[in-house]
């Protein structure tokens, strides 16, 4: 890199519109949209889609909900031109949708184009001619006026033509193409050079394209407005903006264009297009979705809206794409799992969405929540809590959180891999010996109300019987076990909750215990809550072998 890259490279300089109004402006309705994924996104694809795959691409854009479709380039090729053919000639063309063709501004290419649409219900003829200084004098050797003929010259042409094809009813669409590079004033003289030559008052689209984004959102939003200004004085003129993504701000860039006064927007659905691509399309419509404006177009299954997209551009969507990506409802790491646990816990039915990290309810796009948490060596104790509860109807209390998230975290330091629900659950099942069978302990209530316990306790070799008594049979219990430990043995806290529901219900009961100089969570669970608990406090003791004085080796 250079440095001193002043000397290679110019600012893009700054538009003079001191009472500009777009900085205030709210969007309150979605705009046109256009879908050019079948012309702009198709010539930027490695290999340009076929038939089938450019049909199966259009029904998409028909059931999603566009209105207007730009179907191809029909002088390109004769691939181009029998697929236009192939929707008119089969019906496959919604009464409610327009299709879209785009010619350059070159005699036979337009004759060529106006041929393929013979017979269409709607059309719109799409004829770009490049307008700024580089294209003006080394891509076409033209001045200004002569620019200005090329542009009167063509579209008379495609006047002629389509007036001469009274059964369709013709829009134009004239794009100053590289409008974001060209002075403000020509590109006005070019689009006006067009509205003159259709006929003033006729149906006509002025697309003002970032054709190379070279500049902040802000200094469009300024080009857009000045146009706007200007553009719409002139009856049935439709003001549309085509961003392209160079700098990463094409999504900015068309937002900040609605806000100045454009009535459409060009682009591809998850930006696909030339270089670094066109405008997502499904980005600005969900941005405008996520601020209570209904886009007009669906995206309740955005998952099969990305396999469609991705099958026919044979290209990936990327993983952290908004929206629509693998990732972009996940969190790995532990405060941001924290926030969405609790804010899920706290939610109510009828809340507007307020889910920390979440813009957007993954459930409305057809996403489940089953993605939202995932745990790897970044979680902490919300996102584990999270997973066994949703997963495995788990409620584990707070602190008993804070003990088994110090398991997980040993286990991740040492894998270094994420941990799923199921391994999740498998490292509790361990950890709390959930497996093992009850105790034998035979209960029975006495005259004064108190609960009696006897159970056997292996202490090395040697086979004990114990007895105890207590307020109620986990009181009873742990009397029973505590003498021959020699720890001292309490419980300090106690929770239980049913998992499932009907037959197959089951009782989980949490207990916090002291055991010795331990604090410690045991876990039972039991299609009998009394069951439960005992395992409960089983599952504590074993867990606190290690350190106690007896040698406990199980409870029957
Ligand atoms: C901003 C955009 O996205 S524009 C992209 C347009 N899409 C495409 O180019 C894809 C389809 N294109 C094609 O199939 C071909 O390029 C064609 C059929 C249009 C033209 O093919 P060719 O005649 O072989 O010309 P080529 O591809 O080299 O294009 C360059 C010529 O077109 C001219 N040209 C470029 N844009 C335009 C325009 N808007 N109007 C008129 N002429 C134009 C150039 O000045 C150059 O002319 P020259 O050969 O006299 O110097
Ligand atoms: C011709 C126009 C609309 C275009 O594709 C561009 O400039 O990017």
């Amino acid at each position: 890199m250079l440095k001193h890259p002043q000397q290679k490279y110019r600012p893009f300089p700054p538009v003079a519109l001191r009472d500009r109004t777009w900085p205030d402006a709210v969007i309150q309705r979605a705009p046109i949209w256009l879908s050019t994924d079948l012309r702009d996104g198709n010539q930027a694809l490695i290999e340009p889609m076929d038939a089938a795959r450019k049909l199966r691409f259009f029904e998409l854009l028909v059931r999603v909900g566009f209105k207007e479709i730009e179907v191809g380039f029909p002088a390109s090729s004769q691939t181009e031109f029998d697929f236009v053919r192939r929707l008119i000639d089969e019906g496959r063309i919604p009464d409610d949708v327009t299709i879209q063709v785009m010619t350059p501004a070159r005699e036979e290419l337009v004759a060529r184009t106006v041929e393929s649409l013979r017979g269409a219900r709607r059309a719109i003829v799409h004829v770009y001619n490049a307008v700024a200084p580089v294209w003006r004098e080394v891509v076409f050797g033209l001045d200004v006026p002569g620019v200005m003929a090329l542009v009167r010259q063509h579209v008379a042409q495609i006047r002629r033509l389509t007036d001469a094809a009274p059964e369709t009813e013709w829009v134009l669409q004239y794009s100053p193409e590289t409008f974001s590079s060209a002075e403000l004033e020509v590109s006005l003289q070019a689009c006006e050079t067009a509205i003159e030559a259709w006929g003033p008052g006729r149906p006509i689209i002025l697309n003002l394209p970032s054709t190379v984004e070279g500049a902040t959102p802000n200094i469009f939003a300024d080009q857009i407005e000045w146009m706007c200004r200007r553009l719409h004085r002139h009856p049935g003129a439709v003001v549309s903006v085509h961003p392209h993504n160079d700098r990463g701000t094409g999504v900015a860039a068309a937002e900040l264009a609605l806000q100045a006064g454009a009535d459409r927007v060009e682009g591809c659905l998850f930006g696909n297009g030339e270089r670094t691509g066109n405008l997502d399309l499904v980005n600005v419509a969900l941005n405008l979705y996520t601020q209570g404006v209904h886009p007009g177009l669906d995206f309740s299954d955005i998952d099969e809206v990305r396999r469609c997209v991705e099958h026919c551009n044979q290209l990936p969507v990327h993983p952290r794409h908004p929206y629509a990506g693998d990732l972009v409802y996940t969190s790995f790491s532990g405060s941001h799992q924290d926030a969405i646990k609790k804010a899920f816990a706290a939610r109510r039915e009828g809340d507007v969405w307020a889910i920390p990290y979440l813009p957007i309810d993954p459930k409305d796009l057809g996403r489940s929540y089953d993605a939202v948490i995932r745990v790897n060596s970044q979680s902490g104790k919300g996102g584990i809590a999270y997973l066994l509860e949703t997963e495995y109807g788990l409620e584990l209390p707070r602190r008993l959180q804070i003990e088994f998230s110090q398991v997980v975290q040993r286990v991740m330091d040492e894998a270094g891999k994420e941990l799923t629900a199921a391994d999740l659950w498998q490292l509790f099942e361990a950890e709390f010996a959930l497996q093992a069978p009850a105790p034998w302990a035979r209960l029975s209530a006495q005259p004064d109300g108190r609960t009696r316990v006897e159970a056997d306790l292996k202490l090395g070799a040697e086979m004990r019987r114990v007895v105890g008594e207590g307020n109620g049979p986990i009181d009873a219990f742990v009397q029973a076990l505590s003498a021959p430990l020699a720890d001292p043995v309490r419980v300090l806290d106690y929770h239980e909750h049913a998992i499932g529901s009907g037959a197959d219900a089951r009782a989980v009961a949490y207990l916090e215990m002291r055991v010795g100089a331990q604090t410690l969570h045991g876990v039972g669970i039991d299609a009998n809550i009394v069951q439960a608990s005992l395992k409960a406090v089983c599952s504590a003791l074993t867990r606190a072998r290690a350190t106690m004085r007896a040698d406990l080796e199980t409870v029957r």
